[in-house]
């Protein structure tokens, strides 16, 4: 039976900030995340299983990267914990705001890291992680691939 890759794509609004970048970035500001997730494996053979002809249900892979990603990231502010960001972070959470610190700098390259990590320990054994891309603006993505990594 074939290998076949299959992607799903999810959409999310996060704000964010560079803390020590030299350009416009370095201000607290938002984007329409567009990420791809992209897994292989082989489509069931089982013509009993009720994912015949599946690599995984679509809607299974959707579960993860939303329990893991999605629901997590959107519409929170993401800030590196390392910076002297924590104190804003922590007057925005004390206000009731979604606020995430993470122990990087959250560019697109950094973030794609933390989520390949995140979505590969959550995969069934027999469905490798093939790639990720994160789209930050129209013109700016960031990818993650296996073959890379
Ligand atoms: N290598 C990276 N460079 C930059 C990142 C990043 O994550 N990785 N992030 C930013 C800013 O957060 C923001 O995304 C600005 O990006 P940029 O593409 O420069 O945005 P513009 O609106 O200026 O895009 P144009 O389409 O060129 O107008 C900065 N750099
Ligand atoms: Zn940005």
């Amino acid at each position: 039976m074939s290998t076949i890759r299959i992607t799903k794509q999810f959409n999310f609004e996060t704000g964010h900030a560079l803390y020590g970048y030299d350009g416009k970035c370095k201000n607290v500001h938002g984007h329409s995340y567009k990420l791809s997730v992209t897994v292989s494996g082989k489509p069931i053979k089982d013509t009993t299983n009720v994912k015949f002809g599946m690599v995984i249900d679509f809607g299974d892979l959707k579960k993860i990267v939303n329990e893991e990603i999605v629901d997590i990231f959107d519409h929170a502010t993401v800030f590196n914990k390392n910076t002297p960001h924590v104190e804003l972070a922590k007057e925005l959470m004390d206000r009731g705001h979604d606020v995430l610190l993470v122990d990087y700098q959250p560019t697109s390259e950094m973030m794609v890291i933390d989520f390949a990590k995140k979505i590969k320990k959550r995969l069934p054994k027999n469905i490798k992680l093939h790639s990720i891309k994160l789209q930050e603006t129209d013109t700016s993505f960031a990818e993650w691939y296996a073959s890379e990594n």
